[in-house]
Formats: C-alpha cells, sequence, structure tokens
C-alpha cells in the first residue's frame, strides 16, 4: 500500500519533471499533481526549450553544473531514442554570437553540450556586428509535446492529476504528508514569496523549413530556434512586466533583429505570436523547509524561480527535490512511513 501522500504543486516543466522523479524513484509515495493549469496552458508550453543557461549568483557552480548535466543527459538519451518524436526533444547545432567578447569565453555548461568552440573569423564573417561566437551542438525540448509525454510516464508510475487552484498551503495539509511547491510565479501569491518577479518574453513561431541552424545573440533578446513543426523567433526580457497581451512594437522588433541575423526570414510566414512570463528570482529556490498549518508541522519541498532556464534545469533540479523529499521521509515519524 502508498503510505506517503505527497502532492506536487504546478504542472508546467518543473511540476512534471519533479513528479516524475519522486514517482518513478518512491513507489511507496502516491503522487499527485495539483495545477490550475496543465498543458496547452503553461509558460513552460510555450518556451523555445533550448538547453542552455546563465549562471546564478549564489548557487555553488558545482550545483548548477549538475542540474545541467543531469537534465542534458536525461534529455540526450530521449533525443536519440525512438521516443525523440513523441517527446518533442531533438539535437541542435548552431551558434551563440557576441557584439563585445564575453568575460567568459567558455560558459560552465560547455563541457556538457557536444563539440562546444569558439567560431572561426571565416564562421563569424556572416555577422559583421559580431566579434565573438560559440558553436555548438545541444538539445531542444519543446514542452507542447513534452509535458503530455512526462504525463503519460508520471500516470504509469502510478501518478494522479487533479486541476484546481490551490489558494494557500492549508487546503493540503489535511490531505497530504509532503507538499513540493513547483508553481513558478504563482509562489508569489501561494507562499508570499516577495523575491520572484516576472520578466516578460514575447515570441513568433514562423514558417521557414530551410532554415536549420539556431543562433542567439548573446545579449538573450536575439534569438533564432529550428523546431520539429516550425522556428522560433523572439525575444524580449521585460522585467517586472506582467502583460500577457501581444505587443505589436515588440512583434516589430523582433521581426527586424532576427531578420538582420538570418535575412531569410523576410521570406518565412509568421504563424503565431505567444507571451510568456518568466518566473524569475536572483537564485531559483530548491530547498526544503517545515511549514506550521493549523495543528500540523508539514515538510514543504520548494523547486521553482528558474527564470529563463527552466526547461534546461528542470530534470537536475527535479532530481534535487527528490534528495529533498527523501530527507523529508527520513525526519518523518514511523506511522506516516508505514
Ligand atoms: C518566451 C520564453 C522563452 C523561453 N525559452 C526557454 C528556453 O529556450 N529554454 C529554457 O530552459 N527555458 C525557457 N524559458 C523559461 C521557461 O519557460 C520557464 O523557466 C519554465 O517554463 C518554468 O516552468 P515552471 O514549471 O516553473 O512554470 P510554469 O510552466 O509557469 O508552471 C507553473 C504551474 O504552477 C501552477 N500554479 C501556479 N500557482 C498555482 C496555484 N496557486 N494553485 C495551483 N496551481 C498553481 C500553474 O497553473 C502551472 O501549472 C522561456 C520562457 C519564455 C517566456
Ligand atoms: O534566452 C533564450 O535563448 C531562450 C530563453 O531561454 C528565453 O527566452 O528565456
Amino acid at each position: 500500500m502508498k503510505s506517503v501522500r505527497v502532492v506536487v504543486v504546478g504542472a508546467g516543466v518543473i511540476g512534471f519533471s519533479t513528479a516524475v522523479c519522486i514517482a518513478e524513484a518512491l513507489p511507496f509515495c502516491s503522487v499527485t499533481v495539483l495545477a490550475e493549469t496543465f498543458s496547452p496552458n503553461t509558460t513552460s508550453d510555450g518556451a523555445a526549450g533550448i538547453l542552455f543557461a546563465a549562471e546564478f549568483p549564489d548557487i555553488p557552480l558545482e550545483r548548477q553544473k549538475r542540474w545541467f548535466k543531469d537534465s542534458f543527459d536525461h534529455l540526450l538519451a530521449i533525443a536519440v531514442s525512438e521516443q525523440s518524436p513523441d517527446a518533442g526533444v531533438m539535437l541542435s547545432s548552431g551558434w551563440q554570437i557576441f557584439k563585445e567578447i564575453p568575460a567568459k569565453k567558455k560558459p560552465f555548461w560547455s563541457e556538457f553540450v557536444i563539440g562546444f568552440r569558439s567560431m572561426t573569423d571565416r564562421e563569424l564573417k556572416r555577422f559583421p556586428d559580431h566579434k565573438f561566437g560559440q558553436a555548438f551542438t545541444t538539445l531542444k525540448c519543446e514542452c507542447s509535446s513534452y509535458l503530455p509525454w512526462l504525463e503519460k510516464r508520471f500516470r504509469k508510475a502510478g501518478g494522479k492529476v487533479e486541476q484546481r487552484k490551490v489558494n494557500n498551503l492549508q487546503e493540503l495539509s489535511n490531505s497530504f504528508d509532503i507538499i513540493v511547491n513547483c508553481s513558478g510565479l504563482g509562489s508569489k501569491m501561494l507562499v508570499g514569496d516577495t523575491e520572484v518577479y516576472s520578466v516578460r518574453g514575447q515570441v513568433l513561431k514562423v514558417e521557414a523549413p530551410w532554415l536549420q541552424h539556431f543562433i542567439r545573440d548573446g545579449d538573450g533578446k536575439t534569438y533564432i530556434y529550428p523546431g520539429t513543426q516550425s522556428i522560433t523567433i523572439g525575444g524580449t526580457r521585460q522585467e517586472g512586466d506582467w502583460r500577457l497581451q501581444v505587443d505589436e512594437g515588440d512583434t516589430k522588433g523582433i521581426l527586424e533583429r532576427c531578420s538582420r541575423l538570418e535575412p531569410s526570414l523576410s521570406k518565412g510566414k509568421v504563424i503565431s505570436t505567444w507571451v510568456g512570463l518568466r518566473p524569475s528570482r536572483k537564485n531559483p529556490r530548491v530547498e526544503r523547509e517545515v511549514v506550521q498549518l493549523r495543528s500540523c508541522r508539514v515538510p514543504v519541498v520548494h523547486n521553482y524561480g528558474h527564470g529563463g532556464w527552466g526547461v534546461t534545469l528542470a530534470w537536475g533540479t527535479g532530481l534535487d527535490a527528490l534528495g529533498l523529499v527523501r530527507q523529508c521521509l527520513h525526519e518523518m515519524p514511523l506511522q506516516a512511513k508505514l
């Protein structure tokens, strides 16, 4: 019998990755994913889903490396298997280019992607405004396919799902023994975190099947990512902006900037425009605490605040959250575990 009841709040890429990690590793736990929105209506669904990351200032680099490597290895195994089209995970090669030479020419994740190297002068010639570039093969994980695929895997491991908004953690204290908070921006309200904020991002989907390589400006505001069905081009990074509606000025700016890097985009057909709010924080919160909820003390594991890198870090931080759930189990009274 499954005796420990775990609830994961959130059905984005962080929630479902974490839920799968827990349900598969701890078969004596009953795991429920509870969320207000599910695919295709989460932030994760619209993310370009490319794997690379910026460095967080206060998380030990070794931990960030582990998050990246665990995610990369997990998704690479899917990308080279027959599951690749169902899961929406593929290899993706291209260039990140810089107008000024960056302080660190090799990011912390360069050893985990495939074939990382500096671009040659010959390769850089087509980008006359840029002085430096990196060429590598990484992965692209399209959450509109990956989330349904993960949900299937979760249900296969015995997981349950329920759609509803959680107004406060007290609501969960009678029905669950451990709460795992993967509510992204929702953590502002749910756990009163004043450090979590929105960074608005707008992207366009374009039909341009002749484009095969990604191009990203190192400033993070202009990128072109070929995918399975279309090309995602972007973007914007508007801090503290909570607008979900499309901004026509942003659309124009994205088309102009991306066409400067890839002139043939002017022949592409815009299929759709999408806005998402990155659940941002100075550092993601992957930690546990014990919270007093009415008369009970309930262990809570947090896993949110991944900003623009949630797809990249989901599996790695999901495994860390699993480790934190294990620690909660060790500290629980014996009768709850039987
Ligand atoms: C334009 C854009 C492009 C991006 N591109 C990339 C990329 O290329 N690579 C990359 O790694 N990342 C990218 N990201 C970032 C990525 O999308 C996020 O980091 C990631 O989606 C965060 O996942 P999440 O599960 O934390 O949040 P979400 O996907 O927002 O999921 C949060 C979940 O919590 C639920 N929830 C919240 N509050 C409550 C509540 N009170 N009760 C019940 N449920 C609740 C929601 O309903 C939802 O199910 C991009 C983001 C944007 C906007
Ligand atoms: O920055 C990128 O290249 C894509 C991304 O993660 C984002 O827009 O958040």
